[in-house]
């Protein structure tokens, strides 16, 4: 990929602007300059999807299978049917004769006002509306933390054109009137305790009348038609790959295929919320770090060669099974990189671990200060240990060293735990034959060169030295 097209990727790519492709000149042939750092505010706005679609079309049911598929994300859905205003009691009265399918059912103010907190980053408290009593105040309210993306479903979502452009992705649900209806039947007699004659009464004096004058021609706002609803499994697929990327995920893997990024699952997720959390005691810290890293070696050792070999198993079966690649060693980058060596001694048994002491002069400079590096290094394939890739400039001087003692270059595996997007750029493109694995891609640098949103110190709160 030629590099125009490598910084048309990252500049397409959403939030975060990568700024890695307009370093100035290194001071050095041996040191980056650290990137610039990302903009003032670190809160990335979230992804807003309208689902909207007539009632019982299956909107909720699609929310449910993209919140499903990006369950390692956070999302969050919020229901137009929680702004429905509470009746009155002469409203009341005549329940029958009130329509709540028409725009002025809802309180559209509060949910604007819902809307733009969540997309500024704070959370909200929502009613949950009560469809028995007509009333949104029965339930206690609904806590909505802001999140990576916030999916607002309701069969008139599209109606404003206030929320409408709050919107970065809008859906409609499209699913014939009698599967509507038939549904609608089942569900309010199940679900809402009313009788079959009411809720056709309901249908044919509100419901499909509203259909025609307000929600269907609110249906060539959508970006996206999905026929069938929760049924079309192919459109739902697509729709969340969509959004991987409008979130930026693959972004980085896709320019450069020696990145590797385990894959999240809410288990990782955990143990990072632990470690990043600043109130997190000593204790707690080295010991989801210390999984982590486990995961993190465990997955890198995945992407050395191997010899294929078969055993003969108990059963006298023949098993074809594959051998580890036995010339290996590690490298850790004192301090935090020593962090990690117990996992790879778990790992590889009896594997030789060099180090490398790098020392950081300001935030630019770094100098070599020590190394001892087993003596047939370059015969090895070597598992550079550092939990964090911040500017890159700690990892180019110890990826130099290792090639200036003969490592081959597509012979190094750099471990870590986290990885800013300007260290990825820094040392793929100057070594674009290493293989980075990290279990987490952060937001960037702040002006301080350290890497947002982080864990600190990893040294210092890892070995317990943070506590002056
Ligand atoms: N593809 C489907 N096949 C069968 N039943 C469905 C399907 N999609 C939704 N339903 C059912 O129809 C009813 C309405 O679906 P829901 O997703 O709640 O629609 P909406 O949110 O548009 O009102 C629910 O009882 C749901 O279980
Ligand atoms: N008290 C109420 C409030 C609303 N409805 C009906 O709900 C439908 C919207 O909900 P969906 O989950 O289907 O989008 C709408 O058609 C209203 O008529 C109601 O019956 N009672
Ligand atoms: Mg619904």
């Amino acid at each position: 990929m030629g590099s125009n097209a490598v910084e048309d990727l990252i500049e397409a790519s959403s939030g975060v602007h990568y700024s890695g492709f307009h370093m100035e000149q290194p001071r050095t042939p041996e040191i980056e300059q650290p990137t610039t750092s990302i903009d003032d505010s670190f809160h990335k706005q979230p992804f807003i999807i309208g689902v909207a679609g007539g009632a019982a079309s299956g909107k909720t049911t699609v929310c449910d299978l993209i919140m499903e598929q990006l369950r390692d994300q956070r999302v969050v859905l919020v229901n137009q049917d929680s702004f429905y205003h509470t009746l009155t009691l002469e409203e009341l009265t005549k329940v029958h004769e009130y329509n709540f399918d028409h725009p002025d059912a809802f309180d559209t103010e509060q949910l604007l006002r819902v809307v733009e907190k969540l997309k500024h980053g704070q959370a909200v408290d929502i009613p949950k509306y009560d469809f028995k009593s007509y009333k949104n105040d029965v339930f206690p309210l609904r806590r909505v933390n802001p999140s990576d993306v916030i999916i607002l479903e309701g069969i008139l979502i599209f109606h404003d054109p206030r929320v409408r452009d709050l919107m970065n992705m809008k859906i409609f649900v499209d699913t014939d009137a009698d599967v509507r209806l038939a549904r609608r039947i089942r569900r309010d007699t199940a679900e809402k305790g009313r009788d079959i004659a009411t809720v056709l009464d309901q249908y044919s004096k509100f419901v499909k009348p509203a259909f025609d004058d307000f929600i269907l021609p609110t249906k060539k706002y959508a970006d996206i038609i999905i026929p069938r609803g929760g049924d079309n499994h192919v459109a739902i697929d697509l729709i969340v790959q969509h959004l991987r990327t409008k979130l930026g995920q693959h972004d980085l893997c896709k320019i450069y295929p020696n990145l590797y990024v385990i894959q999240s699952t809410f288990q990782i997720r955990g143990m990072h919320t632990l470690i990043r959390d600043a109130q997190t005691t000593k204790h707690d810290f080295v010991f989801y770090a210390d999984r982590l890293i486990r995961l993190v070696v465990e997955h890198g050792l995945g992407h050395l060669p191997f010899t294929e070999k078969q055993v003969i198993t108990p059963t006298g079966s023949v098993y074809s099974g594959v051998d580890f690649c036995k010339r290996l060693c590690g490298v850790s980058v004192i301090r935090s990189g020593e962090s990690m060596e117990n996992a790879l001694r778990a790992c590889c048994k009896g594997i030789k671990i060099g180090k490398i002491l790098i020392h950081r002069e300001g935030d630019n400079g770094q100098q070599l200060i020590y190394e001892k590096l087993p003596l047939d290094i370059p015969e090895r394939h070597v598992l550079l240990l550092d939990p964090i890739l911040g500017t890159g400039n700690s990892a180019v001087q110890a990826i130099s060293l290792l090639l200036k003692k003969g490592v081959p270059e597509s012979n190094i595996l750099f471990l870590n735990l986290i990885s800013a997007p300007q260290g990825v750029h820094v040392v793929c493109k100057r070594f674009p034959r290493i293989k980075i694995v990290t279990s987490e891609i952060e937001i960037g640098l702040n002006d301080d060169f350290r890497v947002i949103p982080g864990m600190g110190e990893f040294g210092d709160r890892y070995f317990g030295t943070d506590d002056d």
